[in-house]
């Protein structure tokens, strides 16, 4: 037991954080050697185990990451950007595998990320379950063989309590309909429709987000031409596929060279 990696969870009372917690304690693969939430946070300096409202594991919360990435292999992170783009400078420092699930990162926040990337492995992608990452090779694939008298549009819904749109997923999708059309997403994305927007303009990427309830994840891209329609779909019901996901990720990652990977590259799809 001694000799599997020890991980790390960041924001260890959040959605994500408490299924990583819950999959690294069961996994039999790895070890879980500390758990990490803000400065304040009611559960600082209790038993992770009995947080969750079971029996003691050994392991407390703390608000000290560097202290707790020191005896660590690997930090799992599902958190928020000024938080990942802090913890990635922390695992560069203590060369630790660190798995970024985080998502509505701005184009400044992956700059420092793969600056990190210099000094330690880090994989990071907006969805890390084995399904959503094959359909966004199926997109890239069906975009590739279509020309743009198929309109693209990405529809996801989430949980009323998500706070970034499009998700995450959403712009790997469209990024993969963009690559497959040779085209750059940036020119011809088209999120936040409202009022008179005009007819859609030929050639772009729609996105539309849907926020209710405790939908865990729904992602589906249309492709729309006259007299037909194609649509790819991914239903995920459960978080567990995403923290099994980022577990395989950071056993993955022990032994590769310092850089910036996905899950395409674990996956090896
Ligand atoms: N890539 C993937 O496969 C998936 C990605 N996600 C993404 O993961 C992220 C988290 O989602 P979710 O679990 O639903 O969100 P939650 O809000 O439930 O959890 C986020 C956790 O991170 C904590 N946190 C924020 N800042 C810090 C900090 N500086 N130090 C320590 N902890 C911190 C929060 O604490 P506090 O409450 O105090 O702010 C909270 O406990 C989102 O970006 C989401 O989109 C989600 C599912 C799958
Ligand atoms: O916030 C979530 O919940 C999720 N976020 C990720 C995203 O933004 O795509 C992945 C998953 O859909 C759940």
């Amino acid at each position: 037991m001694d000799n599997l990696p020890g991980i790390v969870v960041a924001g260890a009372s959040g959605r994500m954080g408490q299924m990583l917690v819950r999959t690294v304690l069961s996994s039999g693969k790895a070890r879980l050697v500390g758990c990490l939430e803000r400065p304040g946070h009611g559960w600082i300096g209790r038993d992770i185990g009995e947080c969750l409202g079971g029996a003691a594991v050994g392991v407390l919360v703390t608000d000290d990451p560097l202290a707790a990435l020191a005896k660590a292999q690997a930090l799992l992170d599902f958190t928020a950007p000024a938080a990942t783009v802090a913890f990635s400078g922390l695992c560069a420092q203590a060369r630790a595998v660190h798995v970024i699930g985080t998502t509505g990162l701005e184009a400044g926040d992956i700059a420092a990320i793969n600056r990190a990337a210099h000094h330690a492995v880090i994989v990071r992608a907006g969805n890390m379950s084995l399904g959503v990452n094959l359909l966004v090779r199926l997109t890239q694939k069906v975009a590739q063989a279509l020309d743009a008298d198929w309109d693209i549009e990405v529809v996801e819904a989430h949980h009323r309590r998500k706070v970034d749109a499009p998700s995450g997923t959403a712009l790997m999708l469209g990024q993969a309909a963009a690559d497959g059309r040779g085209v750059d997403l940036d020119a011809v994305r088209d999120a936040g429709r409202d009022g008179i927007t005009g007819a859609r303009r030929r050639g772009d990427i729609g996105f539309a987000s849907i926020r209710g309830g405790d939908i865990v994840g729904e992602h589906e891209v249309i492709f729309a031409a006259d007299g037909e329609r194609i649509a790819l779909r991914h239903v995920a019901t459960d978080r567990a596929i995403f923290a099994r996901g980022a577990l395989k990720a950071a056993l993955w990652g022990q032994g590769q060279k310092p850089g910036a990977y996905d899950m395409m590259d674990v996956l090896g799809l």
